[in-house]
């Protein structure tokens, strides 16, 4: 498996779907470093699996109150994201944004809280596949994005945008 092409996307379905939230307010990013799973050390939104039972907007919630004790208000919806790894594993993840949000940022054993400038995001601490698809959310497009992952390192992508 060394690209996109070599995948039947009519029938891939990711092992596990999931979500990622971005918090934008007062021309900042509220950002997180992982503390623990998938991505433990680099700066991403913050998000996690899908439970059973929950709807995606359910999750997208649930996820940003585990990790940061805030919550989002009213976050859309605003595209997807197909990750295929070269061995085997497989994630789906949907992604949100939201302008304002209940509480206060705290770390939890997940996740530090970081705010950063828009024009600052710090992409090369991030999933390489970010700086593809984050400034096309940023500037308000929704996006479909297919990426195949070699561990860290992204061998092939292809982004559609709306
Ligand atoms: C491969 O490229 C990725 N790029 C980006 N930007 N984000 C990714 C990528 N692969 C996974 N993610 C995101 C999607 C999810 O938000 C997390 C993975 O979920 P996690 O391991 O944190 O799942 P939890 O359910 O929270 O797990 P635990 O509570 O058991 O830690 O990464």
């Amino acid at each position: 498996m060394q690209s996109l092409q070599d995948i039947d996307w009519n029938t891939w379905q990711g092992k596990d779907p999931a979500t990622l939230t971005f918090i934008i307010k007062d021309e900042q990013i509220l950002l997180i470093r992982k503390k623990r799973g998938l991505g433990a050390g680099k700066i991403n939104g913050p998000g996690g699996r899908l439970e059973p039972g929950e709807t995606m907007l359910e999750c997208a919630i649930r996820e940003v109150q585990e990790e940061l004790c805030i919550t989002p208000i009213d976050p859309i919806f605003c595209g997807e994201s197909l990750f295929q790894f070269t061995d085997g594993y497989s994630i789906h993840v949907h992604t949100y944004m939201a302008h304002d949000f209940e509480g206060t940022p705290a770390e939890t054993d997940e996740a530090i809280p970081l705010w950063f400038p828009l024009d600052g995001i710090p992409y090369e601490e991030m999933w390489a596949d970010d700086i593809v698809w984050l400034p096309e959310m940023l500037k308000g497009s929704q996006f479909k994005g297919r990426y195949l992952f070699d561990g860290d390192r992204m061998l092939d992508h292809h982004l559609d945008i709306f």
